[in-house]
């Protein structure tokens, strides 16, 4: 008989975060991040420069427009997409490992992206979120505040939203971000209730088999 605490394994999820920019993906995604152990960050390739705050390789690789294109001419990269005029892209390689590690994996790309991952032989484990802001008012507030930005390229990203928003539809899960506090304990309870989901039958089977024959003994 077993005294040892049976645990059930479980496949990785990929959880994609998306939202217009501005209305807190990367400050929620970053919370998800300190609190939950098992989960790991895509960190995504792109061509924009570099905000003041940012640190290479923890927010984003930095590559030049030719190194993109390597990458995606030779399979590198799970997804790309231009968005707000410049090149963002998922390298392969962690993510792969990652998953194949047992770990969840977090992703913060656009609705394209979204959409490439869903496409994907990788698609039963993708589980998608998509953050609205309270308002436009707020949306616009969040992106001044967060000043990091010059102000053409908030403008821009502003009109970029009208875009964005309505891809909410194709997304698993919607959460308008208006409480920072509400919408983390929501990110963690969808993260939670899709780990729950992803368990093999087969070790489910060995799990059970396990717990009948422990009662068998019981029994004789
Ligand atoms: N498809 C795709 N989109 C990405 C990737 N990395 C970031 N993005 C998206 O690109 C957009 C702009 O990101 P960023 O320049 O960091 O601006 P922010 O959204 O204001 O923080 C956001 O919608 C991100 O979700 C990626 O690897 N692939
Ligand atoms: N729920 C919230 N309430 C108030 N401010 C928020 C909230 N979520 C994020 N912010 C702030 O809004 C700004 C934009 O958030 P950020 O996470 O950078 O957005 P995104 O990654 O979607 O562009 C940041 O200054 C952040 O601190």
């Amino acid at each position: 008989m077993s005294d040892q605490p049976l645990e059930i394994d479980r496949r990785g999820i990929m959880l994609v975060v998306s939202s217009p920019s501005g209305a807190g993906k990367t400050t929620l995604t970053r919370n998800l991040l300190q609190e939950e152990k098992e989960v790991v960050m895509s960190v995504s390739v792109t061509t924009r420069a570099k905000r003041p705050s940012e640190i290479e390789g923890v927010h984003y690789h930095f590559i030049s427009q030719r190194q993109f294109e390597r990458m995606r001419e030779n399979g590198d990269l799970l997804e790309s997409a231009e968005v707000h005029g410049n090149c963002y892209g998922t390298p392969r390689e962690p993510v792969e490992a990652a998953l194949a590690a047992g770990k969840d994996v977090l992703f913060d790309i656009d609705w394209q992206g979204t959409q490439q991952l869903r496409h994907s032989v990788l698609a039963p484990d993708v589980i998608t979120v998509f953050l609205l802001p309270p308002s436009a008012a707020e949306l616009k507030a969040r992106l001044e505040r967060r000043a990091e930005d010059p102000s053409d390229v908030i403008k821009r990203r502003l009109e970029n939203a009208a875009d964005e928003i309505p891809h909410w539809v194709e997304y698993d899960y919607v959460l308008v971000n208006r409480e920072l506090e509400r919408s983390f304990t929501r990110l963690r309870s969808i993260l939670t209730a899709e780990r729950l989901k992803r368990v093999h039958p087969q070790n489910v089977q060995a799990f059970a088999d396990q717990l009948l024959a422990d009662l068998k003994g019981f029994a004789s």
